[in-house]
């Protein structure tokens, strides 16, 4: 059948085992919802789990159920990266053959110098650090110095952190439009400038909601495209409107959480649309996974799941659901970055008797292949779409 509307959700980081390819990007083992499963105490996911959650793959303590009530399976990440942009650009339907640069020993110090003369403040940091890790390090002497921390990880990411009282927000955006204009140069290639404006006093720093993402534009239409492009709406709520850098967005709804996130998914729910709703959820990865704090990642899990009712009743009944993921953040691994896994891939709608088996789907970019077969748009270049088995 075809969907009127379509709504996808994204659970930033919540991956479901390790990729074949994994030990190329050192993930061997790697199983974010399944070490969760296993490392917090009572943990489940009743509301996912009736749905299918838990037929993907053997979680602890969450048996798979006889008649899931959605249809699952797993898809696997065909691009050569593990980053939030690549996930998602390849779920609408690129193949990001070419990794992004990354600088695992800091930028160049040319890039830096010209950096540092065009903003009239010096750089400190310039290094690969955790985001909260180096507010420890460095934001006294950034509050003592007005000099701006940079940082990156092994996401290609220029990240610019500041105390909102000693650069106000608008000087920390300015300062990343500079930033965001040096590193689009071919030889730096940077995929995202991000502003990490923080409060509070040293020791106790936090993070503020008002971070912001200058992403690279995707190098060709993506499925978002080609919605916008046929007069349907393709509504980015949370962090879909910086990934895609607007490329393809007809509306795009900011969001400070995840609970936000899904409120606003809810909002658009009740409205009249023909086309795409799309969230990402990024609590899961920027608070939890990154941290690697399994015990807070469990619960914002339980969290979101304990919405899915709503979620649930209120479709209509030309509406599509689809749960996935962009890659891993297994909280348990080494380090503190993102972890190459499959993603879990849940797909419900109000017309369906019971829930089967998707299997094993060759690349995310089948989510987009689905939505742009359901609305009849020219096909991404990769993706098969699952359109007729649901
Ligand atoms: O450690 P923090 O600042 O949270 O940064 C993380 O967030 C970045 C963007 O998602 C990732 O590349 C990772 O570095
Ligand atoms: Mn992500
Ligand atoms: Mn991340």
């Amino acid at each position: 059948m075809r969907f009127s509307r379509v709504f996808l959700i994204v659970m930033d980081s919540v991956g479901i085992g390790e990729l074949p390819d994994a030990p190329r990007f050192r993930d061997e083992g790697a199983h974010t919802l399944g070490h969760i499963a296993q490392r917090v105490e009572g943990f489940r996911m009743p509301n996912l789990e009736k749905l299918g959650l838990a037929n993907i793959a053997p979680l602890h303590n969450m048996p798979a159920v006889a008649n899931p009530q959605a249809h699952y399976g797993k898809m696997q990440e065909i691009s050569m990266g593990k980053d939030t942009t690549t996930g998602h650009w390849e779920i609408m339907g690129l193949h990001v053959a070419v990794p992004f640069n990354t600088y695992p020993d800091g930028f160049p110090a040319e890039l830096i110098a010209e950096f540092e003369e065009r903003i009239g403040r010096k750089v400190l940091g310039n290094k690969v650090a955790s985001g909260t890790d180096i507010l420890d390090e460095l934001g006294e002497e950034h509050m003592e110095t007005g000099n701006v921390i940079v940082y990156t990880s092994a996401d290609s990411v220029f990240q610019i952190a500041a105390h909102e009282e000693v650069i106000p927000l608008e000087e920390l955006y300015r300062i990343c439009e500079v930033a965001r204009e040096l590193t689009l140069r071919d030889e730096y290639a940077v995929t995202r400038v991000i502003a990490r404006p923080f409060v509070g006093k040293p020791g106790s720093f936090t993070r503020t909601s008002n971070r912001h993402d200058y992403s690279v534009k995707p190098f060709a239409p993506t499925v978002m495209n080609r919605l916008q492009d046929a007069g349907l709406a393709s509504i980015a709520i949370g962090k879909i409107s910086d990934i895609y850098a607007d490329e393809g967005v007809t509306r795009a709804i900011r969001t400070k959480d995840n609970m936000d996130g899904v409120d606003q998914m809810l909002a658009t729910m009740k409205e009249e649309f023909t086309g795409l709703s799309f969230v990402n959820l990024v609590d899961f990865d920027a608070k939890y996974g990154h941290r690697r704090d399994p015990q807070g990642y469990g619960q914002a899990l339980m969290e979101f799941d304990a919405r899915v009712p709503e979620l649930l009743s209120a479709l209509q009944e030309n509406d599509l659901l689809i749960i996935t993921a962009d890659h891993g953040n297994d909280p348990t691994h080494h380090g503190t970055d993102h972890t190459r896994e499959y993603v879990p891939l849940l797909v419900y709608h109000k017309q369906m008797d019971a829930g089967s088996d998707l299997g094993i789907r060759q690349t995310f970019a089948d989510v987009g292949a689905t939505i742009a077969d359901n609305f009849g748009v020219e096909a991404p270049a990769i993706g098969e779409s699952f359109l007729k088995k649901i």
